[in-house]
């Protein structure tokens, strides 16, 4: 049984015609980078692992986590966390709520508010709690998203351009913690991103599609 992330043969066609073809194998912990022209089909590739990849999209070949096949599993009972460049955050929750929607259920409501604070901590944004979303700029919405999405404990994680929004300090901030978050969890990585310096951040194998 291979570890990690496996996609084999996959084939994405839109309305018949072949987007892209894919073989590779991310190791636990490990990072592949995605990169290539925009429109060749990256975000489709990762809807693809997610399990929500709609017409006029349409897929062979196999994507699998430690060795199992990961069709027919609900994107639900996938495990497999996705970060978008916009991050999504519950409009009508505060920023806590928003973490603590992460977490895995159980614990006591004080461990949930402890596990919610060292989140904020980790991110630089102690005392956001109780903040409108709305009110968070671009890169601190970025960081809260990232970091809900590193609660979660996800089996593979999929980052699709995630400090696109961030300035370069906060860029190098938040490759840092995911990357060494990935790691320590020994959780495969796909990124897709256009910038060189994350793909030299990130260590791993590169693979360019298109
Ligand atoms: N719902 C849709 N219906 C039809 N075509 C779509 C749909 N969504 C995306 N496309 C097209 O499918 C192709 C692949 O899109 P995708 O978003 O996967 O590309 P990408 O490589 O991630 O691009 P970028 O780097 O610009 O984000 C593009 O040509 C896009 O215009």
């Amino acid at each position: 049984m291979a570890e990690g992330l496996t996609l084999d043969e996959v084939r994405i066609a839109k309305g018949g015609a072949e987007l892209l073809h894919v073989s590779a194998h991310v190791p636990p912990g490990e990072v592949l980078t995605i990169m290539g022209p925009s429109g060749v089909g990256k975000s489709t590739l990762l809807a693809f692992v997610m399990g929500d990849l709609r017409a006029p999209f349409t897929a062979t070949g196999r994507a699998a986590l430690d060795g199992r096949d990961l069709a027919g599993l609900p994107p639900e009972a996938r495990h497999v966390g996705l970060l978008y460049q916009d991050p999504l955050l519950f409009p009508h929750f505060d920023v806590a709520a928003n973490l603590a929607f992460g977490l895995p259920r159980g614990g006591t409501r004080a461990e949930r508010r402890a596990a919610v604070e060292a989140a904020l901590a980790r991110i630089g944004l102690e005392g956001y709690g109780p903040r409108d979303p709305a009110t968070l700029s671009g890169g601190q919405a970025a960081r809260v998203a990232l970091m809900r999405v590193l609660l979660s404990r996800p089996r593979a994680l999929l980052l699709d351009e995630p400090f696109g929004k961030l300035d370069a300090e906060l860029r190098a901030r938040m490759r840092k913690l995911v990357f060494d978050a990935a790691r320590a969890a020994g959780v495969p990585v796909l990124l897709v991103t256009h910038d060189a310096a994350d793909a030299a951040a990130a260590g791993g194998a590169a693979v360019r599609l298109g």
